[in-house]
């Protein structure tokens, strides 16, 4: 799985700024059975926390997150970036490099008291799931796993993570 998954993540070299090693996780889906297989394993590693609910990080979280949810039989809930839920939101803000973003949540998405994975494509600098997982908590709920098919090691996002809950990922630069 690690070795096919490794296969099919291609490195764009200066994306979208100079400097930059982007991982382009797209050809990913473009192969049913390794897509199916990703979900399996991923469906696997979640049982252990017994979740009640995956949220997915817009927007490359939405890719996988769906298809792991319904694997379980679980509810899967959208964090979006500001301004974009139609119905009333739950928001929190978070400090980026330079200035600040905005995530939010629709306020009856999440039932209080809910063990909640946090799922996204990559993990980085981990501000975008850290602000997932607070939102998360201003909902009532709890966030069990943060999830990702890669990590970025050399950024530390993971030790940023483990102070609020555990951190998961398949494969790692
Ligand atoms: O760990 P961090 O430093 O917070 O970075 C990781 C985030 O960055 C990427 O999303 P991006 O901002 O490119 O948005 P997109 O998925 O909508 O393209 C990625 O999909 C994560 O959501
Ligand atoms: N290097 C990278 N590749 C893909 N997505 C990213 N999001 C943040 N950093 C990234």
């Amino acid at each position: 799985m690690e070795q096919r998954l490794q296969a099919a993540i291609r490195n764009i070299p200066d994306f979208p700024k100079p400097g930059i090693q982007f991982k382009d996780i797209t050809p990913i889906f473009l192969d049913p059975e390794l897509f199916r297989d990703l979900v399996k394993r991923f469906a696997q590693e979640y049982k252990k926390y017994s979740p009640d609910a995956i949220v997915g990080i817009e927007s490359r979280g939405y890719l996988a997150g769906p298809a792991i949810a319904l694997e379980l039989g679980i509810p899967f809930v959208l964090i979006r970036k500001k301004g974009k839920l139609p119905a009333k939101t739950i928001s929190h803000t978070y400090s980026l490099e330079y200035g600040t973003d905005v995530v939010e949540v629709h306020e009856d998405a999440i039932a209080p008291g809910s063990k909640v994975i946090v799922h996204d494509d990559l993990l980085a600098t981990g501000g975008t799931a850290e602000a997932a997982g607070h939102l998360v908590e201003k909902c009532g709920s709890t966030p069990v796993l943060f999830s990702f098919i890669v990590e970025l090691n050399f950024l530390n996002g993971k030790e940023r993570l483990e102070k609020v809950a555990p951190c998961h990922s398949i494969i790692t630069y």
